[in-house]
């Protein structure tokens, strides 16, 4: 989606009730123009105490302020189109028309709003007439069925072709452009048509929705009529569009789940289904652990892993991985000391800090309970090793904390994954269960959730570029993980051995 020019969004103004569920009124009315790419802006004739089930009650403030309103915006901004939806009463309707005559929007539609869904009045009998007087000022009026009769002062036309012939008639009365709307007639199609004065009649088609999620659609389609006009210049277009919208917005209206009643259209469906989705640290997770996915398979299955799960690793060999390991942790002690140096947080600050402690204390620990003091051991460290820290360092070199934190991630998060699957398959007499213990120990999760929440967080507000960056680092360092893994020799010839 490209960012819409400089005066390419139309500024659509409603006039209308409130719904304060959303579905119907000024609110479903800013949606829908939205929706249509318009600059949406409101105000209140009445606010109508209603949801999905019915109307509780009608506020209406004195007409003075509904003028105030209307000239606030009109002194103001340069209006592209209006929309007229629920008046109330005499007054309202007559300083409606007022304001109309004298500020002359390019665009008016009027959606005529009698009576709600519901059943609820939503109109004084007594504004009948002055709704009629409206009609000379605006280019579409928007009736269902029983107000197309109300306006004609006639009964509710029984068949689709009578309502069209009333709207034929209407349109010659006022000289307005009817939309006359087959909303309230049955059948699997729906039928609007747009009729002129002159008799054309363009009639659009579209599958009737399974739903009884209908509240505001009449309120909706009007409001994206005049938005839609504001684009196209023309009705046939306008309502072309505005109804395979708000077809899609019926099949998705039961999946909002908003009300016990009949509920609102998904105004929005169409732009959330082909928007990006958003980003959210969890949806990172579980996109970067996807994205390492093969690199962990190939971990699990190296014979130094299998070898140390069941315990028939030889001896020589996990010294010598320890040996690698203490190496290692020095310097990535050094490097989560960067990161803390870094860090934009008090708080993450000391999350690293604390970690780089942990690493470098594990190191000594290494060497202490493992290693033995004065133990001689092959203490040179192995290409892996250096590539793996040379990664690392030159991620802090570098400079950029996202990319840092994102490359120290798998060293928590694949080997607590590997510790607690080993803890949870060990025997009694494992030989090494003391150091798989470290691994699959809670503490250790624990940081290694804090690492995936801090790392994960700052690539989801992260942009696509250092997002990029970051997910490299930790594809990375994932690589490094397996090879480290993979860089014991099981069955080692006489090392050369050196003291540390
Ligand atoms: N179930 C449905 N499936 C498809 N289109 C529908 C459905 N119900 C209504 N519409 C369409 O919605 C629009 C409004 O129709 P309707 O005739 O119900 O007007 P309305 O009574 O003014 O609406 P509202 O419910 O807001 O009062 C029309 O374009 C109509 O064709
Ligand atoms: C403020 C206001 N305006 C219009 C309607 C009609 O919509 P519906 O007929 O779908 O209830 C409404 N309920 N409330």
């Amino acid at each position: 989606m490209t960012a819409p020019g400089r005066g390419t969004v139309p500024r659509v103004l409603t006039i209308a009730g409130t719904d304060p569920t959303g579905g119907a009124g000024l609110q479903a009315d800013l949606k829908s123009i939205a929706a249509h790419g318009g600059y949406g802006m409101g105000v209140v004739t009445a606010l109508v105490a209603q949801n999905t089930q019915g109307v509780r009650g009608v506020h209406t403030p004195p007409v003075g302020f509904l003028t105030t309103q209307l000239d606030a915006v009109s002194d103001d901004v340069a209006i592209d189109a209006v929309k007229i939806g629920m008046l109330g009463s005499v007054t309202a309707a007559a300083e409606v028309t007022a304001w109309i005559a004298r500020v002359r929007p390019p665009v008016v539609v009027l959606d005529p709003v009698m009576v709600a869904t519901s059943g609820d009045r939503l109109l004084e009998p007594d504004a009948e007439d002055a709704v009629r007087e409206l009609l000379a000022h605006v280019d579409l009026v928007t009736p269902n069925r029983p107000e197309l009769a109300v306006i004609l002062g006639e009964p509710v036309a029984a068949t689709w072709e009578e309502a069209l012939d009333q709207g034929r008639r209407l349109s010659v009365r006022s000289g307005v452009t009817v939309l006359v709307k087959g909303g309230h007639f049955p059948g699997d199609v729906v039928r609007d048509a747009l009729v002129d004065a002159t008799g054309v009649v363009d009639v659009v088609e579209g599958p009737r929705v399974r739903t009884r999620c209908t509240h505001g659609t009449g309120c909706s389609l009007s409001a994206a009529l005049a938005t839609l006009h504001a684009h196209h210049g023309a009705w046939v277009p306008a309502l072309a569009e505005a109804r395979a919208w708000l077809t899609e917005s019926l099949e998705a209206a039961d999946l909002l789940d908003v009300g016990r009643g009949h509920g609102p259209v998904s105004h929005l469906a169409s732009l959330w289904r082909t928007a990006a989705p958003r980003t959210t640290p969890g949806r990172v997770a579980a996109e970067w652990w996807d994205e390492i996915a093969v690199v962990r398979a190939e971990t699990d299955t190296l014979p130094f892993v299998s070898a140390l799960a069941d315990g028939s690793l030889h001896e020589d060999a996990f010294s010598w991985y320890l040996a690698q390991d203490a190496l290692y942790l020095r310097d990535y002690a050094r490097v989560l000391a960067h990161a803390s140096a870094l860090a934009p947080t008090p708080d993450e600050q000391a999350f690293w800090a604390s970690s780089a402690h942990g690493a470098i204390a594990a190191e000594v620990e290494l060497h202490a309970s493992w290693l033995g003091d004065g133990q001689l051991f092959d203490a040179r460290p192995a290409p892996t090793t250096i590539a793996y820290v040379d990664h690392l360092l030159g991620l802090a070199a570098r400079g950029g904390y996202g990319p840092l934190v994102a490359g120290l991630l798998p060293c928590f998060w694949m080997y607590v994954d590997l510790g607690e699957r080993l803890l949870a398959g060990l025997g009694p007499s494992h030989p090494y269960a003391r150091w798989i213990e470290t691994y699959g120990d809670p503490a250790f999760r624990a940081s290694t959730d804090r690492a995936i929440e801090i790392v994960t967080t700052l690539a989801a507000s992260a942009g696509p570029a250092e997002r990029e960056a970051m997910l490299e680092a930790f594809r990375r360092s994932a690589q490094h993980e397996r090879d480290f893994f993979a860089a014991p020799v099981l069955a080692r010839p006489a090392p050369e051995r050196v003291r540390v």
